[in-house]
């Protein structure tokens, strides 16, 4: 039997791959939005829906992104809402472990798993901007392996407050409707490094016990943490090549935490275009990414290489002639180590630029692309279908450019071809996410209220 395709649905927002200039862009706030992607997705019988979170508005030294037209909305809140709409797909959220406590989200999490009956997912986050952190009450960041020591942590901390009530908790029928006996729900204390914390959880165990855990960073210290803790992993890699080579390095690391291969899923957050030609879908393609890339956007993102203020350059002209700045702090705090050789790759730009003779705007459209699977809805399917047998992914994340429609001509024109494949399911035949994404059920790693 082929490898079963994982899909899940992006809601596009406040990334580089939306276009709100689009006469069929929609609002990326009204609930309606939500729901229409939302149910696109359980129309086509995908694993989950999927939320990135964004706690600052996009901005380069002051200046905003001027393709950003809103923020992101809280996380939770959307899909406990979305958690009424839906039956069977799996709900996705990306909360940081960074400016967050265990205590309060893993409470959330285990809510929201009651209210979706087991359809709950949470994509773990460290963030990656200083600037994020000027929101909270402690302000300021922390360094990587800080990140990761405290997200390692947080989740190890939310599992054992998801365990701490015994399994029998939930009793049964009174006047027809279930309730719960708080009867020992299990003192809990945990006294690590980064959290001290005591007391009772007030969420009795959730459908799935634990909520599925997605990681998404990409360093040596988060592929670790993916691989000792995570369910699945969203990644960045969308070319074959880059696909395989992650996917082996990762899957790798499984036996070292006693860990199988199908114990974690690789799931590359992807952008596809389609055309009824394989020309069109690139002409298609073509027009979108000039959407995608404002003159504003091109000079922010060379900014983010040159690592100085490139303000006064024409978007349309030359790119600059001196070399992007490595001594200074990273224009975009936080964010060091975007690009690992600077002078390097500015030395690549400028020399494609030359060949191809581009101005900036076309050079950072032709360098900055990520347009995964381009064609017939034919090709589309063949090339997703080969991706995952030949190992460099076990399913996507589809990005769509469009809010909310641009899932609509993929679940209509893509989802059928891979149904008569074989390799994606034609009907629900689970009720959790953990079902869909073929995980084993949660075991509590540890006695409940055990410190
Ligand atoms: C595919 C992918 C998606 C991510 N999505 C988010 C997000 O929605 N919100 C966020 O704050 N950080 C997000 N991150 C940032 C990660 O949390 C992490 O902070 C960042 O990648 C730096 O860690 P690393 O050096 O291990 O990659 C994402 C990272 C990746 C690779």
């Amino acid at each position: 039997m082929p490898k079963q395709i994982i899909l899940a649905a992006h809601f596009p927002g406040v990334n580089n791959t939306s276009v709100w200039s689009d006469p069929a862009s929609g609002s990326h706030i009204d609930f309606a939005s939500f729901v229409h992607l939302a149910r696109t997705a359980e129309r086509g019988r995908f694993d989950f829906f999927f939320l990135a979170e964004g706690l600052r508005l996009r901005e380069q030294r002051g200046r905003i992104h001027d393709l950003d037209v809103v923020g992101r909305p809280d996380t939770l809140t959307v899909l406990a809402a979305l958690a009424a709409v839906t039956t069977h797909l799996g709900l996705a959220g990306t909360l940081n472990t960074t400016f967050r406590e265990p205590y309060e989200l893993a409470r959330q999490l285990a809510s929201l798993d009651h209210l979706c009956a087991g359809r709950a997912a949470w994509n773990v986050v460290t963030t990656s901007d200083a600037f994020t952190g000027e929101n909270f009450r402690r302000g300021g960041y922390l360094d990587r392996s800080l990140r990761y020591e405290r997200a390692a942590e947080f989740v190890r901390v939310a599992r054992r407050l998801w365990e701490s009530w015994p399994a029998d908790a939930v009793v049964g029928d009174r006047d027809g409707g279930r309730y719960v006996r708080a009867a020992d729900p299990g003192a809990f204390a945990h006294h690590g490094d980064q959290f001290d914390i005591a007391g009772h959880f007030t969420v009795p165990r959730s459908p799935q016990l634990h909520p599925v855990i997605i990681q998404a960073g990409d360093s040596p210290d988060g592929r670790e943490f993916a691989a000792s803790t995570a369910d699945a992993i969203f990644s960045r890699h969308g070319t074959l090549d880059e696909g395989r080579e992650f996917y082996r390095d990762v899957k790798a690391r499984l036996a070292r935490y006693g860990r199988t291969p199908d114990d974690l899923k690789i799931i590359p957050g992807v952008t596809f275009v389609l055309g009824d030609t394989d020309a069109e879908a690139q002409e298609r393609a073509h027009h979108i990414r000039r959407q995608q890339v404002s003159p504003q956007t091109a000079i922010l993102l060379l900014e983010q290489l040159w690592n100085r203020d490139l303000s006064g350059y024409d978007p349309h002209g030359p790119l600059p002639a001196e070399d992007p700045d490595v001594d200074a702090d990273a224009i975009s705090r936080g964010r060091a180590g975007m690009y690992p050789d600077p002078v390097g790759t500015a030395r690549q730009w400028r020399a494609l630029a030359q060949e191809k003779g581009l101005g900036i705007r076309d050079l950072i459209i032709e360098v900055t692309g990520r347009q995964s699977f381009i064609g017939t809805p034919q090709r589309v399917a063949e090339r997703m279908n080969h991706f995952v047998q030949s190992d460099a992914a076990d399913g996507f994340i589809l990005v769509p450019h469009l809010t909310p429609g641009g899932l609509d001509e993929f679940v209509d024109r893509v989802v059928p071809l891979l149904q008569e494949r074989g390799v994606f399911r034609t009907e629900y035949t689970t009720t959790t996410l953990r079902g869909h994404l073929g995980l084993r059920p949660a075991r509590p790693a540890t006695r409940a209220g055990v410190a």
